[in-house]
């Protein structure tokens, strides 16, 4: 569990129990679902809230994946925050009942249980930031889930092939069953062969930055992504840096990375999608681990791009004065 001065960050068994009470006390908006296990066999949680409970109403669709890196436990107390902002504003706050009325939100609070849970299992934090699958040949343990989406995966030296090192991109792209089950959770929202989701965000630690695709190339232009493609990412990106003070940029602009899930929600999947660097700007404000008491401020500092990031998910180019 987390050393006691950190007791207030929430463990895999206490986000679960977050997560089933949430849904319990809000069964008109909420409703919970598993999509998969990770490789030690936890659950997988979505949580999907708006209004439409029951139907599934043709509404735009806001995805919000948290925990890919085990040590980055800030990104879990934003999901909380997230769960709770939604279905306590439903009904009391007209702007939070306007989006969850014309809006599907999912969340999915922790994608990497099994590399969270050993992260805190002796008390003490491993600095760990990979899944806890096992490698052939090898006692290297772990994958970058970060590294194994199917969207130029390898490409270009920004992951390594050695099992042994924290950016290893697995075996595959999809090697990773927990990437694999989102990947086709993410897929699963195509209906009638238009994907609903139409906006993401991936929370990590720490830089308090605002990244965009593409992580694998320098250039802003490339295939499948066009001058008002970008233009839109980098728009939407710099709105809601203005409201958090984080520093928006492309991904590369931090380091090349390639299997990232950025790339492969806009590459594959034409998903307008952000990663979330959030609190602290350097190790010297705590790090992968900063304390519990920033827990409040660090989640709540997210209110407003979070609102003004659902008030685009209809047509995120409205951003640059564009229709679709
Ligand atoms: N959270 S983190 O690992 O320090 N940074 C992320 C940055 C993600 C990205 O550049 O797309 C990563 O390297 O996967
Ligand atoms: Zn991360």
């Amino acid at each position: 569990d987390f050393p006691p001065e950190d007791s207030d960050y929430h463990n895999f068994t206490e986000l679960t129990e977050v997560v089933d009470r949430t849904v319990a006390e809000h069964p008109d908006i909420a409703t919970k679902s598993v999509i998969g296990s990770s490789y030690r066999g936890r659950d997988l949680m979505a949580v999907r809230i708006s209004s439409d409970v029951k139907a599934d109403e043709d509404k735009p669709e806001v995805l919000f994946t948290h925990s890919q890196h085990a040590r980055e436990h800030l990104t879990v107390e934003m999901a909380v925050y997230l769960l709770d902002l939604f279905t306590e504003g439903y009904g009391s706050d007209p702007r939070i009942t306007g989006l969850l009325d014309s809006r599907v939100i999912w969340i999915l609070p922790n994608v990497n249980p099994d590399g969270s849970e050993y992260d805190i299992a002796t008390g003490s934090y491993r600095h760990w930031r990979k899944n806890r699958q096992p490698n052939p040949r090898t006692t290297a343990i772990g994958t970058d889930m970060n590294r194994n989406w199917d969207y130029n995966w390898g490409c270009c030296r920004g992951s390594s092939g050695l099992p042994s090192s924290i950016v290893y991109r697995g075996s595959a792209p999809e090697s990773a069953p927990e990437v694999k089950a989102v990947a086709d959770f993410v897929r699963s929202r195509v209906v009638d062969g238009e994907q609903r989701i139409t906006t993401a965000i991936d929370w990590h630690t720490y830089g308090e930055l605002i990244l965009w695709p593409y992580g694998y190339t320098y250039n802003e232009v490339e295939p499948g992504m066009s001058r008002d493609e970008y233009d839109t990412h980098a728009e939407l990106g710099r709105l809601m840096a203005r409201t958090n003070g984080y520093t928006p940029q492309q991904s590369s602009d931090l380091y090349i990375t390639d299997g990232t899930i950025n790339d492969w929600l806009w590459g594959e999947q034409r998903i307008f999608n952000y990663t979330f660097e959030m609190y602290p700007r350097s190790a010297a404000g705590g790090g992968f681990y900063p304390p519990a008491s920033v827990i409040p401020r660090e989640t709540a500092r997210n209110r407003e791009a979070v609102l003004q990031f659902l008030e685009y998910a209809d047509c995120p180019q409205r951003v640059i004065g564009k229709e679709a």
